[in-house]
């Protein structure tokens, strides 16, 4: 007799995998092999910035006090002591309308307090006038106004991003505490998988879960091992998946979750004695999506079908990945968008449609991106999103509001409100 197994909410199947991810260690990254990974410490600003005063113009440092009462009618003289571009010194204190001719970032000399733009000046030789008053640190880019000494300014768990990693240099981390990256190991199982560079045979079909995987890894940014395809056989596909398990800190298995004659997975999570968190999703495709720890390691038990395994691992996967990563993001970006086309049937489970994501020039819209069945393959290559609908809703229209969830974005939310 088929074991009837009872669909858990998608929210609190997610709740179980991610209280069982154990976070994995920091270490110590070059900063430029930091890209994409989470930061392990707080950024806390060991110095202003910028830090010290200086011109955020090419023109002429002055004493502001000198300009009071400079007009069209009084155009007021000063003479040009000094020249210095960014890197530059000027060590003498500025006197009476006395200027330094200055670059763009470079130091303000002792005494100056206003920045004169060159448009603003008529030169001539060895002095210039002007014709306005400056005001006191006018034109001027001040010390600290950036960052304060000892701000906190990018806190534990934050994705390093191409603009941390200029904050980082900024303060001189050659080296940044980052958390580790997961390893991962990935096994196809399917007595009808063929390699990718096979012909095609009655029966058999392509694997093309293996590379998906392998893409949405690469798109965090984790590196992988892949175990390949393995027929549906129970004692070698145990085999391999203990021996990925001792290699790597989390496992993916597509297909064999099912009830078939030929679905080993939950045997397989049985005989190693592994504890099953769930083995059905109240949502659709991947309704048979499935998770089980082993020594602490998460296993994942993606379906066969290409949809519900795609969003099987954007869904569950890829947040507790995250999450052990220390990633305090570890969400795919929530939005909302608007429906182009109507979407009549009933959605029993919280249903994921692979969808085209875009903005009309005038507002966030979204469209499913065709064939809409947990087999389908042509939807997920043409999708960049998936639209949510609810369980218990049904017959959505053209011009509803419907939640979205982003693919391939680098950084992600905190909560997903589901
Ligand atoms: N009696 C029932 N039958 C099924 C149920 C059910 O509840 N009761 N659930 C259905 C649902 S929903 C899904 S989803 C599938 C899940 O199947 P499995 O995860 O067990 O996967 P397989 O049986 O191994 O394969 C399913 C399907 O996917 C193709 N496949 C498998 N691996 C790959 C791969 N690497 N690349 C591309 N395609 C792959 C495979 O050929 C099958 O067509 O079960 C339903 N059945
Ligand atoms: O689990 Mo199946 O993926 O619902 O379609
Ligand atoms: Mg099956």
């Amino acid at each position: 007799m088929v074991e009837i197994r009872r669909p858990i909410q998608v929210n609190d199947a997610l709740e179980k995998v991610l209280s069982q991810v154990i976070p994995l260690e920091a270490e110590e990254v070059e900063l430029s092999k930091s890209y994409g990974t989470i930061l392990a410490e707080a950024i806390i600003a060991p110095h202003d910035v910028p830090l010290f005063n200086r011109s955020p113009y090419d023109g002429y440092a002055i004493r502001s006090v000198d300009s009071i009462h400079a007009s069209g009618s009084n155009r007021i003289l000063f003479h040009v002591v000094g020249h210095i571009g960014a890197g530059d010194f000027y060590h003498n204190e500025l006197r009476e309308n006395e200027a330094v001719r200055i670059m763009t970032g470079a130091a303000l000399p002792y005494g100056a307090d206003a920045v004169v733009m060159f448009e603003q000046t008529i030169e001539k030789d060895n002095t210039f006038t002007i014709r306005k008053p400056f005001r006191y640190l006018e034109n001027v880019s001040l010390q600290g106004e950036d960052a304060k000494k000892g701000e906190e300014l990018i806190s534990k768990g934050q994705l390093i991003h191409p603009g941390v990693m200029a904050l980082l240099a900024t303060f001189g981390y050659a080296f940044v505490k980052v958390s580790k990256k997961p390893k991962v190991g990935i096994l196809c199982t399917g007595s009808e998988l063929l390699q990718v560079n096979d012909s095609l045979q009655p029966g058999k079909i392509r694997n093309s879960n293996g590379p998906m995987i392998e893409g949405q890894l690469a798109r965090m940014g984790i590196e992988y091992k892949s175990y390949g395809i393995l027929p549906d056989h129970l004692e070698d596909c145990q085999n391999l998946v203990r021996k990925a398990l001792d290699e790597n800190d989390c496992v993916i298995t597509t297909g064999g979750v099912s009830v078939g004659d030929f679905d080993f997975i939950p045997k397989i999570y049985k005989q190693l004695n592994a504890q099953v968190l769930f083995n059905k999703v109240a949502m659709r495709p991947g309704s048979v999506t499935s998770c089980a720890v082993l020594d602490g390691k998460l296993l994942f038990g993606l379906s066969g079908n290409p949809s519900a395994c795609y969003i099987g691992f954007e869904i569950f996967t890829r947040p507790a990945l995250q999450k052990m990563m220390g990633n305090v993001r570890p969400f795919l970006p929530q939005t909302k968008a608007v429906l182009l086309e109507n979407y009549s049937k009933p959605n029993p489970f919280t249903r994921f449609i692979r969808s085209i994501y875009s903005f009309d020039g005038n507002q966030a819209t979204i469209l499913p991106a065709g064939f809409n069945k947990s087999n389908a393959v042509s939807s997920i290559a043409k999708g960049n999103a998936f639209m949510v609908l609810p369980s218990g809703t049904r017959s959505f229209k053209k011009g509803d509001v419907v939640d979205v969830l982003l693919l391939g974005y680098e950084d992600g939310v905190s909560t997903w409100n589901l």
